[in-house]
């Protein structure tokens, strides 16, 4: 196997040209049998061989900086530096991580995760280097949906004043996790599909170029703002912002894509490579259906299809057939997403609506001060997002939606722990983030009937509305509590006395857990479903240091700045001494990937570490 010979970086450089097209097809195969059975992002990563390869061919590394834009399509990078064997725990806990990691490899420059932001890092590699004196290569490889993303274009719009060499490669499979949109995205398919026309424009150029005067002429017309240069050069959108650019090359074209990456090595400033690439290629299934195996489970290799069905609703499914119902009985109701249409369910509403549809690309801040202009035009726009793309549009809803009290709803789908993406996909900060901005409410469903309850009600709130849900199966217990909605109010499940378990949306299915075992030893315990993160019932949290000992906070949300902190924060605030508060919360630092359910006990979150707190705060309060 030539795979075989590939066991640490530059190692491709000395395998002959007939084994490394071997090469590309082993990798291929070796990347599907690997994540049928693990799960992953599958894709991406098929399209991005020869072109990963090609890197590998024209670049020394260690030295030379590769900056993988989101990161989800770093696969082959990781087999070309020596990381073959972490493949069998890929997104496992402990093993491999599906995103360029700097503590996993010196070959991974920086961390991704999160959409692009290869450019703005990159450019900082590029300058740092012109101060430093150092001597290395930087390319930033970025896809055609992260390019949709603002902070491209400010670091495209940065990087004209570079003076020395920084090479970003568009890796252009017109598609971002599905169909691709936007100006941008048209203007890019623009150069797929009309290869005639690319041809045109090159005869028209060479010929041009072989007349009496044709180079000034040539020249002249890259320098003149007409359509006719438009017409001639190709990538003109780049060369106008001041980058230098070449292709477009076929991404399956290993020695094309090698010999663009020596010329453009030469080139003072920044230099775009245009590449076509193929989502899936390879693979037939993938290829039919690239958004389906973007991130997938394990699969079947014969058939492509799932090893382990789902049976059970997840959040989502929920919030999808909500979101239907609510299309269907308001024509005031709009959707947006930025990018997400199939991850958080408004695939239907997309289909029945598709006038209230907007997918606005992957631009989360734009989508945010985009809804606040539907909502203050007088619709009511449901921005489904999910929990850590969020982050990244704070000022946004404190600026755009928060201080003109704007009644824009925010799904937050994947809100708490997600798993296999890890650090950089976890839910956990959206409680602390929203929390702290005035006019903002925050819910949370205990259950999937009272997400459904959650979401009618957010619709019709009248001011900005959070609602908050986990990734992953729905749950359907506790079905008989559905007592209406109401602001800042709680909903008791159990009332006793001694314990209270003051859970919040997924910690209820937690806290039932705890309760009986608290019960089974003989403890009072109360559940109470918070149902609001913001305001809280500050009614109900005094009748409980009336009526118990210990409250126990529970959240899937970091102690900073989170639920149990705003309730102990109540308490200090009333001069209330006579109840022990234990605050169950993610600790103050980064969750890496791994199962839920394993993350859970890492972190402090089982049921079995809280019945442990709960148990010793109250033998201490009752001794
Ligand atoms: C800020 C942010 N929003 C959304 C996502 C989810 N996401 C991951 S990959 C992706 C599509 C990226 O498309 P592209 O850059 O073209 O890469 P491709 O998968 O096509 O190779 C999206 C939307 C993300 N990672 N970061
Ligand atoms: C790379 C990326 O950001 C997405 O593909 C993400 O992995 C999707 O996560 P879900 O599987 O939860 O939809
Ligand atoms: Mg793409």
């Amino acid at each position: 196997m030539v795979l075989e010979k590939i066991n640490q970086p530059n190692d491709i450089k000395s395998l002959t040209d007939e084994e490394l097209k071997i090469l590309a097809s082993e990798i291929r195969e070796f990347l599907i049998e690997k994540i049928s059975v693990t799960g992953g992002h599958l894709a991406s990563n098929l399209g991005v061989v020869e072109l990963t390869m090609a890197l590998h061919l024209a670049l020394d590394l260690p030295k030379d900086k590769i900056i993988w834009d989101v990161g989800h399509q770093s696969y082959t990078h990781k087999l070309l530096t020596g990381r073959r064997e972490g493949f069998d725990g890929l997104r496992k806990y402990g093993g491999m991580s599906g995103f360029p990691k700097r503590k996993e490899s010196e070959c991974d420059c920086f961390d991704t995760g999160h959409s692009s932001t290869s450019i703005s890092a990159g450019l900082g590699y590029a300058l740092a280097r012109e101060i430093t004196g150092e001597d290395y290569k930087v390319v930033s490889v970025i896809g055609d949906g992260a390019l949709t993303g603002g902070m491209a274009f400010e670091a495209l719009n940065n990087a004209a004043r570079l003076k020395s060499n920084f090479i970003i490669i568009l890796n252009d499979n017109n598609m971002s996790i599905s169909e691709n949109v936007g100006g941008l995205s048209s203007y890019l398919a623009g150069f797929r599909t009309a290869d005639a026309y690319l041809d045109l424009k090159l005869n028209v150029l060479n010929s041009l170029n072989k007349m009496p005067y044709g180079e000034k002429m040539v020249s002249k017309i890259r320098k003149t703002k007409s359509g006719i240069k438009q017409l001639l050069i190709p990538g003109m959108f780049f060369e106008e912002m001041g980058i230098v650019y070449l292709g477009p090359v076929d991404g399956g074209n290993l020695h094309g894509i090698v010999k663009l990456l020596r010329e453009a090595s030469h080139i003072d400033g920044p230099v775009l490579i245009h590449v076509m690439t193929h989502k899936g290629a390879g693979y037939a299934p993938a290829e039919r259906h690239p958004a389906r195996f973007h991130g997938t489970e394990p699969f079947d290799i014969e058939t492509g299809l799932p090893k382990n069905p789902r049976v059970k609703a997840n959040y989502t499914d929920i919030f999808s057939t909500v979101m239907r119902k609510l299309g269907d009985r308001d024509e005031k109701v709009v959707a947006v997403t930025a990018a997400m249409t199939d991850g958080t369910g408004l695939k239907r509403f997309h289909n029945m609506f598709p006038e209230r549809f907007f997918d606005v690309g992957i631009a989360e801040q734009h989508a945010v001060t985009f809804a606040a202009g539907l909502a203050a035009a007088g619709l009511k726009p449901i921005f489904a997002v999910y929990s850590s793309f969020l982050q990244r549009a704070y000022d946004q809803i404190l600026h755009d939606v928060c201080i003109q009290n704007l009644p824009v709803v925010f799904a937050i789908d994947r809100a708490g722990l997600v798993g296999s993406d890890g650090e950089t996909h976890q839910g956990i900060f959206d409680i602390s983030y929203l929390s702290s901005i005035p006019n903002m409410t925050i819910m949370a469903p205990k259950n999937k009937w009272e997400l459904s309850d959650m979401i009618k009600y957010a619709v019709n709130f009248g001011t900005p509305v959070a609602v908050r849900y986990p990734r992953g199966e729905a749950y359907d217990g506790l079905k008989e509590y559905r007592a209406p909605i109401s602001i800042g109010k709680c909903e008791w499940i159990y009332r006793e006395s001694g314990i209270a378990l003051f859970a919040l949306g997924s910690m209820v299915k937690t806290a039932v857990a705890v309760r009986d075992a608290l019960k089974a030893e003989g403890y009072p315990c109360s559940i109470i479903n918070a149902r609001f993160a913001k305001p809280l019932d500050e009614d109900a949290l005094r009748y409980i240091t009336e009526h118990h000992k210990v409250i126990v906070t529970m959240e899937e949300n970091v102690i900073s700045g989170g639920f149990g902190e705003h309730v102990t924060e109540f308490y200090n605030n009333e001069n209330c001494k006579d109840i022990r508060i234990v605050n169950i919360a993610i600790p103050d630092e980064y969750v890496e990937h791994g199962n839920v359910e394993l993350l859970r006990k890492e972190v402090g979150l089982d049921a079995d570490t809280i019945i442990a707190r709960t148990i010793e705060a109250y033998q201490n309060v009752t001794e």
